[in-house]
């Protein structure tokens, strides 16, 4: 994953900031670039540090076009909107089209028009305009601070990620923002100009009396759910083609060529693997994309006390490990971690790429998400200690908020029925970027890897949200059954998760047991004091 950053300061001398943070995301390649005057005591440097994943060839940022608009990227697009081969790079076609933008209109129906996960920075030259914006989602973090820093001059920042420890503020994602300059007093101004709304409208009609398991030979259902996995399908494979046929180690010695015919014998995949119904089903729908020499890292975390039996996301691992295709090659990374070493990383870096987000639940998500993706463990086949060097990262976030998986939906439909349902999923998806989704990038990224979310798709979004809510999901059903109906049923007939589509769902925190680590009275949604307060856990012993 790149760090994309601007600075706004009011003196042309060299910055003091610590890109540190930034640089952690983008392994590959770092700079700085600037300043550019914007008015005679006004300037602009940008930061970019990239993890380079498209095109044949790694390809650095920023990209300077022929007018001198420039343009920093962080993430991925995908065709779609734009004609992207499999040896270009997502950047570069962006800023072709960019460059053929004029007003604010045409840049909008661009930016609005794309479907990927990404966050962005672009000088328009000619206008001396910045305009910057995260995908509607919300995919890739953006902060924004304009605290003032007395000794860097700055009078506003973006970035990726928390540097120089001024005070930041998530970036709204579903809004273009542009920044012009004031010539006349030398101050600036922010436009939001709100993206073009391409979701497709739900049909409303009266919901049917019958359950959902009755409905199944419904010729209505049969074919929601053939598009529906249909959709799955190239929501998984839009992500990984196309990766580098490299890994992480084996990529420094290949002079830049991220794609070369003969790629290494690594994996360049993981899945973040609980076990549960989400991402089992993503492993078996990459096992039909992927070819069948191409090794898949698993990785699943558990956290354990001096006593405890694995916790629930490790067995379910092991069982959902052997419903998958026996022919390929899966590396089921054991990452087991005790409470020493969380309260050591937490302390040392996993607070500040957190930051701002401060809640007892970030806490132990975002913990949680940081271990397993970092895929430091124990390979459950050899028993033998094992590092993850897949840069691409699948998660099966996203399922639960538009198929109704969580436990509240259950009592949101018992009180408030179908339509009540539906409010509160749309309100879920509407909110899951300042939720989830930042945080989540932030802790990925900051392992200079990138995470991909297939349930998040554009399209399959559009698709999902333009079905009625009733052959989604039945809460009638019992747990286990009725809640993401809709994919436990294609786990079990068409990608043969007979056991896998059972599974009840357990949030990470409690199917990797990390809430209960700490055992302490906390409500999810209070300020978490671990990481507001710096304590003297910054060692790690060997009593636990
Ligand atoms: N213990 C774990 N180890 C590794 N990755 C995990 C673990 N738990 C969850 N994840 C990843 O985080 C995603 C979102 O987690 P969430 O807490 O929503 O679990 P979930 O909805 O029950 O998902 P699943 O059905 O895959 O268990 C999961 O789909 C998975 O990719
Ligand atoms: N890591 C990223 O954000 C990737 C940027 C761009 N898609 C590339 O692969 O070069």
């Amino acid at each position: 994953m790149c760090g994309i950053c601007f600075c706004l300061h009011t003196q042309s001398t060299p910055l003091s900031i610590d890109y540190t943070p930034l640089n952690a995301r983008g392994p590959d390649f770092q700079t700085q670039h600037g300043p550019i005057s914007l008015t005679s005591n006004l300037y602009v440097t940008f930061a970019v540090s990239v993890l380079a994943l498209r095109g044949y060839k790694q390809q650095q940022q920023p990209f300077i076009d022929e007018d001198g608009n420039i343009l920093l990227l962080n993430g991925e697009i995908y065709e779609g909107a734009l004609q992207i081969s499999a040896d270009d790079n997502d950047g570069v076609v962006l800023s072709q089209h960019l460059k053929r933008c004029s007003t604010d209109i045409d840049i909008c129906n661009l930016i609005s028009a794309l479907e990927g996960c990404f966050a962005f920075i672009y000088f328009q030259k000619k206008t001396n305009s910045l305009y910057y914006g995260r995908d509607r989602l919300g995919r890739r973090s953006l902060l924004y601070s304009t605290e003032t820093d007395p000794p860097s001059n700055i009078k506003m920042i973006l970035s990726s990620v928390q540097l120089n420890n001024l005070s930041y503020t998530e970036l709204d994602s579903n809004i273009l923002h542009k920044l012009t300059v004031i010539e006349a007093d030398h101050t600036f101004k922010i436009d939001f100009i709100p993206y073009v709304n391409r979701s497709i409208d739900r049909i409303v009609r009266d919901p049917p009396d019958t359950l959902l398991n009755e409905l199944e030979s419904n010729s209505e259902f049969q074919t929601v759910s053939k598009i529906f996995l249909n959709q799955l399908q190239n929501a998984v494979q839009r992500r990984v083609i196309n990766i580098p046929s490299l890994c992480r180690q084996c990529k420094q010695f290949a002079d830049s060529i991220l794609r070369p015919l003969d790629g290494c014998q690594h994996a360049k995949l993981a899945i973040l693997f609980s076990g549960g119904i989400d991402s089992t089903v993503l492993a078996a729908l990459v096992d039909r994309v992927l070819p069948i020499n191409e090794p898949i890292d698993l990785l699943n975390v558990a956290f354990f006390s001096a006593v405890s039996a694995p916790p629930a996301d490790r067995q379910t691992g092991l069982q959902a490990l052997t419903e998958l295709n026996p022919e390929r090659r899966w590396n089921f990374v054991k990452i087991d971690i005790n409470l020493n070493e969380l309260q050591h990383y937490r302390e040392s870096i996993i607070k500040n790429v957190l930051y701002p987000c401060s809640t007892v639940l970030d806490d132990s998500i975002g913990s949680a998400l940081w271990f397993a993706a970092r895929g430091n463990g124990i390979l459950h086949q050899d028993n033998i200690p094992y590092e993850s060097l897949a840069e691409v990262l699948l998660s099966g976030l996203g399922a639960d908020e538009q198929l109704a998986g969580y436990s509240r939906h259950r009592s949101t439909f018992q009180t408030g029925g179908w339509k009540a349902l539906e409010n509160e999923l749309d309100m879920e998806m509407n909110r899951i970027s300042k939720r989830n989704l930042g945080r989540d990038d932030r802790v990925i990224s900051s392992l200079g890897k990138e995470g991909r979310f297939p349930f998040l798709d554009e399209q399959f979004v559009n698709y999902l949200h333009s079905i009625p809510i009733w052959l989604k999901a039945d809460l009638r059903l019992a747990r286990g059954i009725g809640e993401k109906y809709l994919l436990r049923y294609v786990a079990r007939h068409y990608l043969s998760l007979e056991q896998s589509s059972k599974y009840p769902k357990r949030a990470i925190q409690f199917g990797s047991r990390i809430a209960k680590l700490e055992s302490r009275k906390e409500k999810a949604s209070d300020q978490c004091s671990r990481l507001t307060t710096t304590t003297n856990n910054n060692f790690m012993n060997d009593e636990e």
